[in-house]
């Protein structure tokens, strides 16, 4: 008998990569369980820090899962050198950025990387799978056939359900091969859209990594049109940022603020699947929501004139008219003497205070002092030598106290602005040469409020008493802000919201072609001024991820006239799209029947269904679909493939995208809105949510804007 030893079959690329799959899960399932391993008891002297390093430890454990549907890594990039030192995860950031055991590793070939969301290392602290956000995952986002960054081989990686079925390669530096775009980037684009806001870190482009990667100490805004994925593009800002700078912004604090609940419930499991859990997320209004307890609104005139920078300045005046002069001078006693401050001497003291930059809470704790401190200079003129305890001793005395109190009294924010706008006289004074009669006719109260607590405060008052409370004691600020929507925001909520990152950083994401308040921007450089960021960096993003081409073509007839000059977006999408404009003759119940017609078939297809319409609309829309056995959803109730349908009425579907969009009668969207512009513009933002397909149906006559080109 003769034995003939098997040939080895050599392992296809595609079972090579999966074996490093597996074993890569392995060891992370390693890392996981040497958390769940540790033993705290020896290190924790006491409770609190034994709770705060348990939830620590819980977390870590929660960052470590291996999620099924969620791939382990999505690319690989082979160097044709070893990347330095410099490169290798982070190592260009400060300490504790990133600590891993592979910090600063380096390699001894030009080395295969594997990209994914996290960390993973073997046993001996070797990378298994680099974090996308370190330096050397970076040519995986930016290297190009001109620029290959000395990368020899991209590859990306296909999964379904959480299987690697497929790879695609890039050899960057061989002259003979062709570019192409990226399938799986098709492939992941054309998903359809059912649950929440997904993370892109898989397909990040050139022009987006560049905002991504930017660093923290700048401020950066973003111009771009619907679904340019600037809100992805700002989530993923602060993964990065949290990434390179973990141990700063932990101190320091990170929030996103979007325009509102539905919209932050939508994006809101984009950071934890990146990793990130400690991000705050909040509504401009949420921000002030602790200054007053809104019950009122205002109407669009008085929201308009309490929403403008000028009413900053009526603030700071109506403050400082506190401050009054004093009419005589302080007596000191003390044992058996009398220390005398003449009155032009306190006036002087007063008058330094107010030229100083100085909060007037600041410079109200300061009075006493100084005060103290002229008395303090009498009695070492007399011979006497006063240390700082007789100082603080004669801050404290009841004359000084009483002439602060006369001269610097405290001031509530909730009163001053109160008195503001109840107050026909109080506002003239302060508002004179600022606001003109009607403004302060606008904000005035009809019926004055009585007391801080019954007042019916609105949101733009409880944006005033802010601001008021900043003036007399500062607002702490956050390390990086993201705002999305930010074309939205008054100048006084931008005021607001800078006040917040006055030490940190902003990033700014906006398209002025969607602003739809009365007071939106005019411009980004008046925005950011408001923010007190002038200095931040303008992008902007013109490739539509969204929206497919036929319907942005179409969308984009508005452009010149809602923000003339603005670049038209360009749909990436192969994907044509379905597009079609229906009329239902008839009246009004032909309308309603042709969108529930629409509705139906549109959820004939996979992925989520969006009915659009006039706020005023909805509520007949809504009876419609039910009596048609359609059920539907509200925004920011999650879609699953068991309720596909959402009824979004238009003023809330800012931001939000949904597979196929049937949208009702755009002529009552415009004439929903208090003017032509902002009505377009509003339809502008309900004609550009539709990822695959978008059905209009209308009885009236369509609005000019969009059939004049046509
Ligand atoms: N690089 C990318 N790869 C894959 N998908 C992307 C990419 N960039 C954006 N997208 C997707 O495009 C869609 C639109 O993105 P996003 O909502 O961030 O756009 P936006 O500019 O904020 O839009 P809007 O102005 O309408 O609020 C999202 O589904 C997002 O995941």
């Amino acid at each position: 008998m003769c034995f003939r030893e098997a040939v080895p079959v050599s392992p296809s690329p595609l079972d090579r990569e999966r074996a490093h799959l597996a074993s890569s899960r392995a060891a992370l399932r390693a890392m996981r369980e040497d958390v769940q391993a540790l033993d705290i008891s020896d290190v924790t002297a006491n409770w609190v820090n034994a709770a705060v390093l348990e939830r620590q430890i819980d977390e870590r454990i929660k960052a470590l899962a291996d999620l099924a549907h969620t791939p382990l890594f999505f690319g690989r990039l082979d160097y044709l050198h070893a990347p330095g030192a410099e490169q290798a995860e982070g190592a260009e950031f400060e300490e504790g950025g990133a600590a891993t055991s592979s910090q600063g590793r380096r390699r001894e070939t030009g080395g295969s990387f594997y990209i994914g969301r996290r960390h993973v290392h073997d046993a001996d602290g070797d990378p298994m799978v680099i974090d996308w956000r370190a330096p050397v995952s970076q040519p995986f986002y930016r290297a190009s056939k001109k620029a290959p960054m000395d990368v020899a081989l991209r590859r990306r990686f296909g999964y379904t359900g959480g299987e690697l079925t497929a790879y695609e390669d890039e050899h960057l530096t061989d002259p003979d091969e062709v570019e192409q775009t990226s399938k799986l980037l098709q492939q992941e684009i054309e998903r359809p859209r059912v649950g929440p806001m997904r993370d892109i870190v898989a397909t990040i482009q050139p022009e987006q990594d560049e905002i991504v990667r930017s660093g923290l100490a700048g401020s950066v805004c973003v111009q771009g049109g619907p679904g340019t994925g600037k809100t992805a593009v700002g989530l993923h800002r602060v993964a990065y940022l949290l990434y390179a700078h973990r141990e700063r912004l932990a101190r320091t604090g990170t929030l996103v603020i979007g325009p509102n609940r539905s919209f932050l419930h939508y994006i809101e499991q984009v950071l934890p699947a990146l990793g990130e859990l400690e991000v705050g997320q909040a509504t401009v209004d949420d921000l002030v929501a602790g200054r007053a307890q809104v019950r009122g609104v205002d109407d669009p005139g008085a929201a308009l004139v309490k929403g403008d920078a000028r009413m900053a300045e009526v603030l700071r005046r109506a403050l400082r008219s506190h401050i009054a002069m004093p009419s005589e001078g302080v007596v000191v006693v003390r044992g058996s003497r009398r220390w005398r401050i003449a009155s032009y001497e306190l006036e002087e003291i007063v008058r330094e205070l107010m030229a100083r930059d100085m909060r007037y809470g600041a410079a109200r704790e300061a009075l006493p002092q100084r005060i103290a401190h002229a008395v303090l200079v009498r009695m070492e003129r007399a011979g006497e030598a006063p240390d700082d305890r007789v100082q603080d001793a004669v801050a404290r005395n009841a004359a000084v106290k009483a002439v602060v109190k006369a001269v610097w009294p405290a001031v509530d924010p909730a009163k001053l602005v109160l008195r503001l706008l109840s107050d026909a006289q109080f506002l003239a004074e302060h508002a004179a040469g600022l606001l003109s009669e009607d403004e302060q006719k606008a904000v005035l109260w009809a019926k004055p409020a009585r007391s801080v607590k019954s007042a019916k405060w609105s949101a733009a008052d409880a944006v005033l008493i802010d601001e008021a409370a900043d003036l007399i004691e500062r607002t702490p600020s956050l390390g990086h802000v993201v705002l999305d929507e930010a074309q939205d925001l008054s100048p006084m909520q931008y005021r607001a919201v800078g006040r917040r990152a006055t030490t940190g950083s902003v990033t700014v994401l906006g398209d002025i072609a969607q602003g739809t308040t009365p007071w939106s921007t005019p411009s980004w450089d008046v925005a950011l001024a408001h923010l007190g960021k002038a200095d931040a960096v303008v992008e902007e993003l013109t490739a539509g991820f969204r929206v497919p081409t036929d319907v942005i073509t179409y969308a984009s007839r508005l452009l010149p006239h809602i923000a003339p000059g603005l670049t038209p977006v360009a749909s990436v999408r192969e994907n044509p799209g379905a597009f079609e404009v229906r009329e239902a003759p008839g009246g009004v119940a032909e309308v309603v029947a042709g969108v529930v017609a629409a509705c139906r078939e549109a959820l004939e297809n996979e992925g989520s269904v969006g009915l659009i319409a006039a706020d005023a609309r909805c509520a007949a829309l809504g009876e419609a679909l039910e009596r048609a056995g359609l059920a539907f959803l509200a925004p920011g109730e999650e879609t699953t493939t068991g309720a596909r349908l959402t009824l979004v009425p238009a003023s809330l579907a800012k931001g939000l995208e949904y597979d196929y969009v049937v949208l009702d009668e755009p002529a009552a969207v415009v004439d929903g809105e208090p003017d032509e512009r902002t009505g377009l513009r509003r339809l502008y933002v309900a004609l550009t949510r539709a990822v695959s397909g978008l059905v209009v149906v209308h009885g009236a006559g369509l609005p000019a804007a969009l059939v004049d080109a046509a």
